[in-house]
């Protein structure tokens, strides 16, 4: 089987193409940005994504939205991760989280997949902490600050695979498609 994953993010897709391998499935990128609405969360911004590109696209496909949630900053960066990302990233994450005790966080992904007809949900979830300082060279995006059991996220490499919110999420939406 092959399914459509529309993503500008090359990490997301090179995850993803991986995991869903382990499903027998082969993913076809298809490499692009898409309007992402504003909301209050990645659910509501996912699906209303899905929704707004299957107007266009005349043909099956999924997406993934997600982000980093971290307890101290009452969820920020959250549904903003992927501009915070480019505009402060890591360090500037870090420099926010200096000298607070509360290291706790999470990372959500939000799959969305258009089957031709409607779209569906499949939500993803690991807990975690945030580093105090940036390791690994593994992954992408907010990795090298993600500590999951004394590692970073950049440190495990495709341990990460085992355990993350997106092969979480991935395992929902293919268990799903199994069963159709
Ligand atoms: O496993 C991850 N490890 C580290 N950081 C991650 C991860 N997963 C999402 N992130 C962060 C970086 C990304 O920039 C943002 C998602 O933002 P998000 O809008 O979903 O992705 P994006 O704009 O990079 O690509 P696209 O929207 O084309 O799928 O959260
Ligand atoms: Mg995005």
């Amino acid at each position: 089987m092959e399914l459509t994953f529309i993503t500008s993010n090359e990490g997301k897709f090179r995850e993803a193409e991986q995991i869903a391998a382990k499903y027998g499935i082969s993913l076809k990128w298809k490499k692009m940005s898409y309007l992402e609405p504003q909301g209050s969360s990645l659910e509501e911004i996912a699906s209303l994504s899905a929704e707004m590109l299957s107007k266009e696209l005349k043909e099956t496909f999924f997406i993934e939205d997600s982000g980093l949630f971290i307890e101290a900053l009452k969820g920020f960066p959250g549904p903003y991760s992927s501009y915070v990302f480019k505009t402060i990233g890591n360090e500037g994450i870090l420099r926010l989280m200096d000298g607070v005790e509360d290291r706790r966080a999470y990372f959500l992904a939000v799959i969305a997949y258009f089957d031709g007809s409607e779209v569906q949900t499949f939500t993803g979830r690991v807990d975690g902490e945030i580093s105090t300082e940036m390791r690994g060279s593994g992954g992408f995006g907010f990795d090298p600050i993600f500590l999951y059991n004394g590692r970073t996220f950049a440190e495990m490499g495709e341990e990460k695979n085992a355990v993350s919110h997106r092969r979480r999420a991935l395992e929902g939406f293919f268990t799903c498609l199994s069963d159709r």
